[in-house]
Formats: C-alpha cells, structure tokens, sequence
C-alpha cells in the first residue's frame, strides 16, 4: 500500500483509548463525483476503490482493528448493465492487484452478502483472497458485496428455522446472541461509528442490525474525495459524542 491519505501516527488530538474498534463506511457519490467533472460514472467508482485503499491504511496505522465497506448492494442489480459489469470486474481487478499487498501488510479480508449470484471469476477471486488472507491480524476488512440487511436477517430467520423444523433448536434458546450467530458478522463486534458519505441521511439497507447502537457522521464530501482530513474529522466527532445505550 502506499502513503497516501495517512500520517503513519495518529493525530495527537485523538486519543487511542477512545478510537471506535470499528468502522463502518457508506462509500457513496462516486456517480455524481465523476458526473460533476464530466466524466463516465464508473470514473468515480474506480477512484473510489483507491480511496479504500488509503482508508484501510490510516486504519491500520492508527490502529483502528476493524473496517467494513459497503461495495455493492442487493439493490445497486437495478443498475444500467454496464455499470454493473464494471464494478464486478473493478472488484475482482482490485482483488487481484491487491492481494500480494494485503498478505504483506497483514490485512485479513472477508466478504458479506449473498455471494452465490455474484459472477464465478469473482466468487473465485474472492475465495482465494479471504483463503490468503485468514490468518493475518492487523486489520480485519470487510467488503459488504450484493449485501441486503433486510435479505440478512431473512437469510438467519430461515437458517434458525430449520435448526428448530430439525429439532436442533428450542424456540426459547432464541434470543439475540444467538440471532447475531446466524448473521455474517457473527464474529465481528458491532459498528462503533458509521460514515457514510455525499450528504445522504440514510442506511439504504446497510447493517440493520449490527448498527442499533452506530454513532452516525455524514458527510457532504463525495465518496471519491474523502481523504485523511475528513476521516479525522469524523473520529474527532465520535470521540466527543456521549454514548449513552439508553442508560442516562
Ligand atoms: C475492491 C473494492 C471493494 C472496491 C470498492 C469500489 C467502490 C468504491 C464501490 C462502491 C460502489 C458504489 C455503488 C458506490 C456508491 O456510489 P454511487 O454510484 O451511488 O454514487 P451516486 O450516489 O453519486 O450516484
Ligand atoms: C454504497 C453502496 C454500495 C450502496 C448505497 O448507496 P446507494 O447509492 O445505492 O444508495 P441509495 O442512495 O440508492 O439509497
Ligand atoms: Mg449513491
């Protein structure tokens, strides 16, 4: 990876006790980004992968264990085809490119959403990274891919069904440690802090119901133009939030 948005150590007004253990990001306006410059929107998704890029790496030097992106939603299929295409080459491109990198730079990857209807060569490309990759502790990241919240949570309802239908399972051992179980982030602690940036105030589907207790930061800036700065600026925000949990 190389230096790009990042200082290796992390700003002295941030304290490291009170960082978030992980971050959630909403990697939106790569469309209007490119549009606004005159270019082909797929301009914008392809500077938007760079930008991933530098992110993991300042939450790695700043030593933030846990990045979760969202690149593709189980509603972003109703996208022209083209665009489409091209962000399912762009990913498996990427992956490719990168994994030297990632195995060096001790990042372990994985991948949340329904990834049987993603095209073969990228399902293959994934497996071969998260295979690389598994046994490395410096930063976890995770690449939210034909991801639906909603589709989540019906996928782990059916799932604990079945174990019940199999007399597995008693209905009264269900409760919410055992929901998060059947979700994909089981093994993942829940958002401290979401960004999500160009402006938009919602989740569209995102993390529905890792993010109860998320502390939210919009941004006006676009996806493609997010740097260091902004992303300071965001911790910044978070460590002067009070999280309360209902509790007063
Ligand atoms: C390897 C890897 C995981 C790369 C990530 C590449 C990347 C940044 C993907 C995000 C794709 C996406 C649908 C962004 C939303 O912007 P938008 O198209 O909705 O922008 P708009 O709201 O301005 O139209
Ligand atoms: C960032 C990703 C991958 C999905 C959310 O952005 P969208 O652009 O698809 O969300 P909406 O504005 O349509 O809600
Ligand atoms: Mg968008």
């Amino acid at each position: 990876m190389t230096q790009g948005i990042c200082l290796e150590k992390l700003p002295a007004d941030l304290e490291q006790e009170r960082l978030p253990r992980h971050v959630a990001v909403i990697m939106d306006g790569n469309g209007r980004w490119a549009r606004d410059k005159g270019l082909p929107r797929i301009m914008g998704h392809r500077r938007g992968a760079s930008v991933l890029k530098e992110l993991l790496r300042c939450c790695k030097d700043w030593g933030i264990p846990a990045l979760t992106v969202y690149a593709f939603s189980t509603e972003n299929w109703g996208r022209p085809e083209g665009e489409v295409d091209f962000l399912m080459s762009l990913f498996e491109g990427k992956l490719r490119e990168e994994l030297r990198e990632m195995v060096a730079e001790d990042v372990q990857i994985q991948f949340v959403g329904n990834l049987q209807a993603l095209p073969k060569s990228l399902q293959a490309e994934i497996e071969r990274s998260v295979s690389a990759t598994q046994h490395n502790r410096g930063i976890r990241l995770t690449v939210a891919t034909n991801y639906g919240g909603r589709q989540e949570i019906v996928q782990a309802c059916r799932a604990i069904a079945t174990q019940v239908q199999e007399g597995k399972l008693q209905p009264s051992e269900i409760d919410e440690t055992l929901f998060k179980r059947y979700l994909y982030t089981a093994d993942v602690c829940d958002p401290d802090l979401l960004i999500r940036t160009s402006g938009e105030m919602r989740l569209s589907n995102f993390l529905l119901w890792q993010m109860a207790y998320s502390e939210i930061y919009i941004t006006e800036t676009l996806w493609p133009d997010f740097d260091r700065s902004e992303f300071h600026r965001a911790l910044s925000t978070y460590q002067k939030r009070s999280r309360r949990f209902g509790k007063v």
